[in-house]
């Protein structure tokens, strides 16, 4: 599995929180940081796309993280998850930058994916999405660290 994502992680509490699902993950995640583009927010998103799409591997199924994606509960996220690694497409999941994925990104992207309507800074994104792709393990797993209960 991959993660692309624009900018590179510095904050040591980010990293620390990164780090603490990522050495859970089996299989594991690998994390691509790819340059913040530059120029205007057009050129700026169409550079990004250009590395984004040279780092996708062959024959992955393309998450696109979109705050106007697909909103997925834990449990469908997990299935979803076990539903593309069983067809041997392994997920590579892409978070943009500051302004946001280009529209290239989202035309080869096979699914995009919201974390909720709400817009959140790309590396609080990086750290939610690696803790929920923990959590998906452990539903398929049968782990504790999922507890099912709702009101
Ligand atoms: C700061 S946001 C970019 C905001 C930009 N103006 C836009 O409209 O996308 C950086 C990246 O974080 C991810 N992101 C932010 N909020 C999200 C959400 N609610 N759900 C999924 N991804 C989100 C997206 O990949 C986005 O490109």
């Amino acid at each position: 599995m991959r993660l692309v994502a624009i900018g590179r992680m510095k904050d040591k509490a980010e990293l620390a929180l990164v780090e603490r699902y990522l050495k859970r993950l089996r299989p594991r995640l690998e994390i691509v940081e790819l340059a913040d583009g530059r120029g205007s927010p057009e050129e700026i998103k169409r550079r990004e796309a250009q590395a984004i799409l040279a780092a996708i591997p062959a024959q992955s199924f393309v998450i696109a993280l979109d705050q106007d994606g697909q909103a997925h509960d834990s449990v469908a996220f997990a299935h979803a998850m076990q539903d593309w690694m069983a067809a041997g497409r392994a997920p590579c999941f892409i978070i943009g930058g500051a302004e946001g994925l280009d529209g290239a990104i989202l035309d080869r992207a096979d699914a995009a994916m919201s974390l909720g309507a709400m817009t959140w800074p790309h590396m609080l994104v990086r750290i939610m999405l690696v803790e929920q792709v923990y959590r998906a393990q452990a539903i398929v797993a049968g782990h504790p660290y999922h507890r099912a209960g709702r009101p």
